[in-house]
């Protein structure tokens, strides 16, 4: 029967599961062990364990498969064989809206919707509890940022396809989450990529940036180079440097930046936890984006399984990384200039009180600080402040 073989496959593959990376990671090599599996397996067996995960930590005292149909219950919206062979009574249900799944299911299954995120005592200033709680079941889109030259005709080969999309802002697209993009623009045809997968969240920390012509700016946690890639969209004459603490992320961004155009930059490797004065002494920014490591927690509707691996305890220590690398990076920051503060995280220990002390201890003065709220649109959760030095 198919959908107890789905089963014993999805149990499979949790079990194998070692909670040591993303599902994204996994995943790929699992499948690559497993080659008898098919295209539909592997695309069910993904299905079931990333809705499995969005329960987050509650229903602990179900079992996996009890826990697995109430997630698949709250999960899809159409109807959905594999529930109509284990629990038949949720699938009538299929239909509902997933405020009254969610209310079912508390009524009638157990489920209390503050043990799926028992973190909502951290949330920053203006997150709605049961809105935040409400958006872990639902997959956010994938979002790109189209370069202007190229947008007549990005859109015209979107069209063409047939994938539902919408067009967000002049240049901003969502899509359905997993739409292959490589399939749909092949690289061979331009020499500067057409577009940017980037979520709408952290597209709109360009608006705090204000960058000005022949700036010298730092992008302290560079990764790939996502905030540079705007900075650099709003801005193309500007002085770049980028740094990291990892060398192959780096590596990423040496790719990324050539195909979006960007080839003049400075590129170095260095721990923020450390005094950067061996690679920075003589330098002095008029603008520094610190999109400091955190806990993500504004992307956990991406990655689910990370809600049931955090632990409360970590947000303390990513509160002390971000306060000692932002207290090393502002020594290089021109007194009048910004810094561009970011995290990914819905926590206000990671936000509103790093802020705090950025202008208790280093007398920073806040010119602004937003929570982008992705949670009811799909997209991340993020956290972005300007501070001035005095
Ligand atoms: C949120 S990510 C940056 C994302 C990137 N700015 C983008 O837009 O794609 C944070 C980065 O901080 C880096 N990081 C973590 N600890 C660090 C440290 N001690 N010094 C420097 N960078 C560090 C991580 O390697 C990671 O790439």
């Amino acid at each position: 029967m198919r959908s107890e073989q789905q089963l014993r496959t999805f149990l499979k593959v949790l079990d194998s599961y070692p909670g040591d990376r993303p599902i994204t990671k996994f995943l790929p090599d699992f499948f690559k062990k497993n080659k008898q599996m098919g295209s539909t397996d592997r695309r069910s067996a993904s299905r079931l364990l990333y809705n499995y995960f969005r329960l987050g930590k509650a229903l602990s005292d179900k079992t996996t498969e009890q826990r697995l149909f109430l997630a698949e219950f709250l999960c899809t919206s159409v109807d959905n064989p594999f529930l109509q062979h284990f629990r038949a009574d949720l699938n009538e249900k299929i239909y509902l809206s997933l405020d009254e799944k969610i209310k079912y299911a508390e009524e009638n299954e157990g489920l209390i919707l503050k043990e799926v995120f028992p973190f909502t005592d951290h949330l920053s200033d203006g997150i709605e509890d049961s809105k935040f709680l409400s958006s872990l079941f639902i997959q956010p889109d994938l979002f790109i940022r189209i370069n202007p030259p190229s947008l007549s005709a990005v859109l015209k080969t979107i069209q063409e396809s047939g994938i539902e999309y919408s067009q967000i802002g002049d240049y901003t697209i969502s899509l359905p989450n997993g739409t292959n993009l490589n399939l749909l623009f092949p690289d061979i045809n331009y020499s500067v990529k057409p577009y940017e997968v980037q979520d709408l969240s952290s597209q709109h920390t360009l608006n705090y940036f204000k960058p000005n012509r022949y700036e010298h700016w730092w992008d302290a946690c560079a990764a790939s180079g996502g905030k540079s890639l705007l900075l650099f969209s709003e801005q193309p004459d500007i002085k770049l440097v980028v740094s990291d603490i990892r060398a192959s992320v780096l590596d990423n961004l040496d790719e990324r930046f050539i195909a979006a155009g960007l080839r003049t930059y400075q590129k170095k490797l260095i721990d923020l936890t450390t005094n950067p004065d061996p690679e920075l002494h003589h330098y002095e920014f008029d603008g520094i984006i610190l999109d400091a490591p955190c806990s993500g927690s504004g992307t956990w509707g991406r990655t689910p399984e990370m809600i049931s691996q955090f632990e409360e305890y970590k947000i303390q220590g990513f509160q002390n990384l971000q306060k000692t690398i932002a207290g090393n990076v502002l020594k290089y920051l021109k007194p009048g200039k910004p810094l561009i503060y970011i995290t990914c995280s819905v926590f206000r220990e990671e936000n509103e009180e790093v802020v705090k002390y950025l202008q208790s201890e280093h007398g920073m003065m806040l010119e602004a600080l937003e929570l982008i709220n992705g949670y009811t649109r799909k997209a991340d959760t993020m956290f972005v402040a300007r501070l001035i030095k005095p």
